[in-house]
């Protein structure tokens, strides 16, 4: 479905932007943290993923979603990232974690003093099929630390932010959602929709 150049300034888009995902949780989150700010739907499918680096898996999977969706589509891939292993296991985590969990996760990190990571996360828009997709990164330094609180996302329970004494799963979602990888990224998200102009045709 083709793009129309509106008389204002921005694209006009057919229809909403379709937030695709597998992850109810991810989900939760956007929503949590967009708002009303851009017009979404979402939509439940685990698209493959390549391998590689993270701007260019995002960017993929936003290629397969827009094939699929025919319109204007955003994903978003999630890496958690150790220092002392240069980066890993970065796009990987969710296959280390579902099979070596929070107590593997920190035994990787056993034998470095150094336990500090990051939280990265590279959401992908894209138009259309025929588009090129735009990458907004945010990015949450902090520590890997031995599981506390809740444990009803990934990695929270092992995660500490740099500056605080809770992991992100000790934090209330309010609170995490103000400071994380995902508020971060999608800050950049919702510049890009307002410089841009974008208008829906909903
Ligand atoms: N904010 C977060 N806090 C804790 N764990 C997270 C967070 N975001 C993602 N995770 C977990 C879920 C996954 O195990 C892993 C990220 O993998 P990723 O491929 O991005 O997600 P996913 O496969 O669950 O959903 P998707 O369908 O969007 O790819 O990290
Ligand atoms: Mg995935």
């Amino acid at each position: 479905m083709a793009a129309i150049k509106s008389a204002a300034s921005g694209l006009v888009l057919p229809r909403p932007v379709t937030f695709v995902t597998g992850n109810a949780k991810k989900l939760e989150e956007v929503r949590a943290i967009l708002g009303h700010s851009i017009p979404f739907q979402s939509l439940k499918l685990d698209l493959p993923e390549l391998q590689g680096e993270p701007e260019d898996i995002s960017k993929e999977k936003a290629r397969l979603a827009a094939l699929q969706v025919k319109g204007p589509v955003l994903v978003e891939d999630t890496c958690l990232c150790f220092n002392a292993l240069k980066g890993l296991p970065g796009p990987y985590i969710k296959w280390f974690l579902q099979k070596i969990g929070h107590k593997g996760l920190n035994n990787l990190l056993m034998a470095y003093d150094d336990k500090s990571a990051y939280a990265l996360c590279v959401f992908s828009f894209a138009i259309g099929p025929d588009s090129e997709p735009i990458t907004f990164s945010g990015k949450t330094l902090g520590k890997i630390v031995p599981p506390r609180g809740p444990n009803d996302f990934g990695w929270d329970p092992i995660f500490q932010p740099d500056g605080y004494e809770q992991t992100y799963a000790e934090m209330s979602k309010e609170e995490k959602n103000k400071i994380s990888h995902r508020y971060k990224s999608l800050a950049l998200v919702k510049s890009h929709f307002a410089e841009a102009g974008y208008t829906f045709q909903i």
